[in-house]
């Protein structure tokens, strides 16, 4: 399994966001031409937490991500991230806490004419040129350590790379700022059942040894029963649900029945039920 090594295990060294509610969106309307996607979409998010974004394909996850990020531009509603208004600005570089996240896109979105620790140094040359060669390189090959790469992997190409390894590179550049605040657009997405597993087993770790918040788009059920604390389900243009699993299938509404209690819904449900078991076991000293 990739645990983050013991040589580069910090803690957190920076003063962190204060307020409870590192998220707050606010009547969110979007739409595209005569597509409306969000209409009076509220959602907040809590500090600390890893919370799950699910919904339909098309639903507005991806854009409503976008919107928090200051990348889409909403009709109306308000955003506040950290505590300042993403909604007020006039343009991105208007945002100035765009340095306390980091994003990792659906498919990775790597340079590739860049190495891994190239691209990690992106963001480091954008919002700290006063850092010398070597030290960025040095932040760099930390944060590929961190995202649970070998060592030589800073130095390949992303066409070199497994789609795993990708993201994991991707994750290296999300996270090379020291972000408050990861997000990440269906990490899972591609990966075998094994790779899936230890890259949701590398987030939850980060989340707690770096004390992120995680906004979490997935439609991997798995990742929903194993990692994350709540989960906020988009339908009919807004967040109709947000709450634990447990909270969720306690309403009634079709979808978050259907997708709960579907066949996939309940497999991983009960997967998770027998990993609780066995770690249950192990610290009884049973089992093998
Ligand atoms: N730039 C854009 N211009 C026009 N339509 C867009 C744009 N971006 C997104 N859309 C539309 O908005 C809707 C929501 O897209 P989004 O990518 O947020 O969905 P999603 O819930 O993330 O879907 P999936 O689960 O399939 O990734 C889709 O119908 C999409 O075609």
């Amino acid at each position: 399994m990739n645990e983050i090594p013991n040589d580069i295990r910090t803690d957190v060294v920076h003063a962190r966001f204060k307020d409870d509610h590192p998220i707050v969106v606010k009547g969110l309307r979007n739409a595209f031409g005569d597509q409306v996607i969000h209409d009076n979409l509220d959602l907040t998010v809590n500090r600390g937490e890893i919370i799950g974004v699910v919904g339909g394909s098309g639903t507005g996850k991806s854009v409503l991500m976008r919107s928090i990020i200051g990348l889409q531009i909403p009709e109306e509603g308000s955003i506040d991230v950290l505590g300042e208004s993403i909604t007020d600005a006039h343009d991105d570089d208007d945002i100035d806490i765009r340095s306390r996240w980091g994003v990792l896109f659906q498919g990775g979105a790597l340079f590739s004419t860049l190495t891994v620790a190239e691209n990690v140094e992106v963001p480091l040359r954008e919002f700290y040129p006063e850092i010398g060669d070597q030290l960025r390189r040095e932040i760099a090959h930390y944060k590929v350590r961190l995202s649970g790469l070998p060592t030589a992997a800073a130095d390949k190409y992303p066409s070199e790379l497994s789609g795993g390894m990708k993201k994991r590179a991707g994750l290296a550049r999300a996270l090379a700022l020291d972000p408050d605040l990861l997000f990440l657009d269906e990490p899972t997405a591609g990966l075998d059942p094994i790779g899936a597993a230890a890259f949701d087993h590398l987030t939850k770790e980060l989340q707690a040894t770096l004390g992120l918040t995680v906004f979490l788009i997935t439609h991997d059920l798995d990742t929903l029963y194993e990692i994350c604390d709540r989960v906020a389900v988009l339908a009919d243009k807004k967040v109709i649900a947000v709450g634990t699993i447990p909270e969720l299938l306690a309403t009634d509404h079709p979808w978050i029945q259907e997708y709960f209690n579907g066949p996939r819904g309940r497999a991983a449900q009960a997967s998770q039920e027998r990993g609780e078991a066995a770690k249950v076991d192990k610290s009884l000293g049973k089992g093998a």
